[in-house]
């Protein structure tokens, strides 16, 4: 498995975190598109090789679709990664890139919503619940598959941070299970994992 992340990576240590350990599933690479992204640091904590995105290299090149491959890399994690990932690595993985959202897709999502424009706008809506969506990954932003959603209730008092504590303990306590449910389920995909 890869992560691929841009900012803090507390999703990436929870995933980290619970293949610690496992008989056959393991965290090979963790991949930023940012050279201070704190999940960087995380992963070292884990003893997990990283890799930082030149931007021109990733949209114009297939390098590291190759890198990807000649790390023997099965499957693709998003988390909290905020570019679009290009056509070649979408085909490259079709099936094999699974993507977390802060909020219930379809709504909130496409260019623009991330982070806490996500949960900014639920809010400025007056929503009474979000929630995420753990989703596979096709060419357009927060489309593909639906795998999982979960929801949390959304109060009138609440502050966008509010509704990020919310969101984060939704994603920390489903985003690792669902992916190795994922695996489990797909042994054409995955072999025999
Ligand atoms: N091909 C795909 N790539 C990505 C997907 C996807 O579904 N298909 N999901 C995103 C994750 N995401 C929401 O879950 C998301 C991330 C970022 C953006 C966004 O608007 N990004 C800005 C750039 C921000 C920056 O560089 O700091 C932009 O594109 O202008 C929208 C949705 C990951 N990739
Ligand atoms: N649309 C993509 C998006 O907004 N992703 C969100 O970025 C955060 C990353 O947090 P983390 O770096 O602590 O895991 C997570 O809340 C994730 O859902």
């Amino acid at each position: 498995m890869a992560i691929f992340a841009s900012g803090a990576g507390s999703n990436a240590e929870k995933i980290m975190e619970h293949f610690e350990n496992h008989p056959s599933v393991c965290v090979k690479l963790v991949v930023a598109s940012k050279k201070n992204a704190g999940v960087l640091d995380r992963a070292a904590r884990f003893g997990v090789e990283t890799m930082i995105l030149n931007k021109t290299i990733f949209f114009d090149t297939n390098i590291y679709v190759k890198e990807l491959q000649n790390r023997h890399i099965d499957i693709v994690i998003l988390a909290g990664f905020l570019w679009k990932v290009p056509a070649n690595l979408v085909v490259a993985f079709q099936g094999r890139i699974l993507n977390i959202h802060p909020a219930l897709l379809p709504g909130y999502g496409g260019k623009g919503m991330y982070g806490h424009f996500v949960h900014e706008a639920v809010i400025a809506a007056g929503e009474k619940e979000s929630g995420i969506t753990i989703h596979l990954v096709d060419e357009v932003y927060d489309h593909g598959k639906h795998l999982y959603q979960a929801t949390c209730s959304v109060e009138p008092t609440d502050s966008p941070d509010d509704l990020a504590k919310k969101i984060h303990e939704l994603e920390h306590r489903h985003f690792a299970a669902v992916i190795e449910n994922y695996i489990q389920e797909n042994p054409v995909l995955f072999g025999a994992a």
